[in-house]
This record gives C-alpha cells, sequence and structure tokens, in this order.
C-alpha cells in the first residue's frame, strides 16, 4: 500500500521554478530518501504534501487521501520535522511540549517523557536561551511524541552533533520497526545511504530517478580505473554509458553504467599495466546523475 503517492505535482513561485511534474509514492513500512541539493525542490514538495502550500497543478495521495481536501486529517497521524524551527521564544520546553501533545486526543504524556530522556533535553530551559542544536531535539520530541504513522523529515540533523545524530537514527529505526513510514529529506548523502532503502534524486524542480539504494550501488554502475603507458581519454569518451571521465597522468577513470562488453573490448585493445573495477559509492553516482543530465 502506498502511504503517499505524488502525482505530477507542479508548483511555481509567479515566474520562479518551485518544483516541476514531480511524481513518486512511499510504500507502507519504507524509510524513503529524498535528496537533492539545495533549492532543488525538497521543501516545496513537503510543505506540498503537507498543505502548507497548494499547488499549481497535480494531486498528492497521504493515506489514500487528497493531501489538501483531507489536511486536518492526515495532520494527525503525521509527525513532521521542518529545516528550520521557529518557536515563540519566551515559552518553558515543557509547556510547549504540553501544547503540542493537546493537539492529539490520545494520551502521549509516556511517550514524550521517553524521548526527552532519549534526547537528553532540558524541558525547565526557555526556548531563546536554546542552542540551535537543543531546539532541534525540541522539534524532534514534538514531531514523535505522538507515534505518528508518517514522520516527515526535512533536514532534521542540521544543528545535531554526531552522538544526538546516532540516537535520532536509532529512534527513527526504532519507529519504523513499529510501523512507521517515514520520508526523509536530506542533501547528505552518507545519512540517506545508511538510513534508507530507496530514494527519489530531484535535480532542479524535477525527480531525476527513483531507485532502491542497493540498486544504484550494486546493480547498474562500475567505476573503472586503467592505468596504462599511452592513453588518452580519447578511447573513452564516445561510448555511451561512461560518465565523469578523468585522466591524471597514467590513470583513467569513470562510472560506467551499460554492458560492461563494450567497455572491455575497448579495454582489451590497449596495453594496461593495471586495472580495477569497483562499486562507486553514492556520492560518485549521485555527481553522474548531476553532470548527465544537463
Ligand atoms: N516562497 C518562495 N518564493 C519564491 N521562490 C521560492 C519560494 N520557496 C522556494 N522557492 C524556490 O523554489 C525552488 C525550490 O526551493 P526549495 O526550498 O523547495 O528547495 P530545497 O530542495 O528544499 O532546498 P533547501 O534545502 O535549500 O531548502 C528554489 O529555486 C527556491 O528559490
Amino acid at each position: 500500500m502506498n502511504i503517499i503517492e505524488i502525482n505530477q505535482l507542479t508548483k511555481t513561485y509567479g515566474k520562479a521554478r518551485g518544483i516541476m511534474d514531480v511524481s513518486f509514492q512511499v510504500q507502507e513500512g519504507e524509510i524513503f530518501g529524498f535528496i537533492g541539493p539545495n533549492g532543488a525542490g525538497k521543501s516545496t514538495t513537503i510543505r506540498t504534501l503537507l498543505a502548507l502550500i497548494h499547488p499549481t497543478s497535480g494531486s498528492a495521495k497521504i493515506f489514500g487521501k487528497d493531501c489538501i481536501e483531507f489536511a486536518p486529517d492526515i495532520a494527525k497521524e503525521i509527525g513532521y520535522l521542518p529545516s528550520e524551527v521557529f518557536y515563540y521564544d519566551n515559552m518553558k520546553v515543557s509547556d510547549l511540549l504540553k501544547y503540542s501533545a493537546s493537539f492529539y486526543k490520545k494520551d502521549c504524556r509516556a511517550r514524550m517523557h521517553e524521548l526527552v530522556e532519549i534526547m537528553e533535553l532540558d524541558t525547565t530551559k526557555k526556548i531563546d536561551d536554546l542552542s540551535l542544536g537543543n531546539k532541534k531535539k525540541v522539534g524532534i520530541v514534538q514531531g514523535l511524541l505522538h507515534e505518528p504513522k508518517l514522520i516527515i523529515l526535512d533536514e532534521p540533523t542540521s544543528g545535531l552533533d554526531p552522538l544526538m545524530q546516532q540516537r535520532f537514527f536509532d529512534l527513527l529505526i526504532e519507529e519504523n520497526k513499529k510501523g512507521a513510514t517515514i520520508l526523509f529529506s536530506s542533501h547528505i548523502l552518507g545519512e540517506v545511504q545508511r538510513l534508507c532503502d530507496r530514494v527519489a534524486i530531484i535535480k532542479e524542480g524535477k525527480i531525476v530517478t527513483v531507485e532502491k539504494i542497493s540498486n544504484l550501488q550494486e546493480n547498474n554502475y562500475k567505476k573503472i580505473k586503467i592505468e596504462a603507458a599511452n592513453v588518452s581519454d580519447n578511447a573513452f569518451v564516445h561510448i555511451a554509458g561512461v560518465n565523469n571521465l578523468s585522466v591524471e597522468g597514467n590513470l583513467i577513470s569513470f562510472i560506467f553504467k551499460g554492458d560492461i562488453n563494450t567497455v572491455m573490448r575497448k579495454i582489451a585493445d590497449i596495453e594496461i599495466t593495471n586495472i580495477w573495477i569497483e562499486e562507486p559509492d553514492l556520492e560518485e553516482i549521485f555527481m553522474h546523475y548531476y553532470e548527465s543530465e544537463d
């Protein structure tokens, strides 16, 4: 079952591009990564899903319901952590959390206290006196205290130190095991690679690909490095599927996607001294998407 279903969603800000024709689905129980550089359109997509802004065209469903029409219903089952958290600075953390919990019918106190312990949050402080990282922790507790069915995270780790990041990830994995579906937006590949099952890559407002992380890494791409005394990149530049081609001294390297035999035949024509064929890491694959689509 699809928990999120996005169909040709477009949002323009006057003449400026927001997102164009964005479509993808997130299945129940998935941890789904949404990745792209700053300004690619991640927040615009998420804010449309949450009905914080309205789409110019296209539509999206959450739990099978239109996300604009049924926004208040849907909101009860969503935990959302925005990329930037703003609060009434004069409030005490404990009051803010109680206020947040009051929006839900169920009693959230037990889970709220657990989360406060896990994130080592001092609830006696005023929001105003908190560091950026501690404000983020408030957002995390606030987003998870009602044990939502769907957790939407927009760049959630900025400001958290590595220990807290790890705790937060453990928390997400725990929620996911209990049945929560997670949409995790980030521009940091490493964290998406660690946490997510599938990923949608967005560039300049458009989805470039939706793939399993394991597929991205293992099946389709090879990183090939060749050492040869007399060779230029001309030998490979015209082969379809060759990307990120670079030459440094006697070393030629590139990422290859396609029928490996075409490259092997080319290599057989060259006098080589060494060869390495490796799995590229996500960062290199990602670069390929960004360069080849230009
Ligand atoms: N309120 C707005 N008015 C005009 N343009 C906007 C507005 N909000 C976003 N945009 C534009 O829409 C595009 C997508 O921005 P968006 O914030 O969705 O990207 P993002 O991938 O979330 O990046 P970031 O991580 O920097 O937030 C950008 O070109 C941005 O300038």
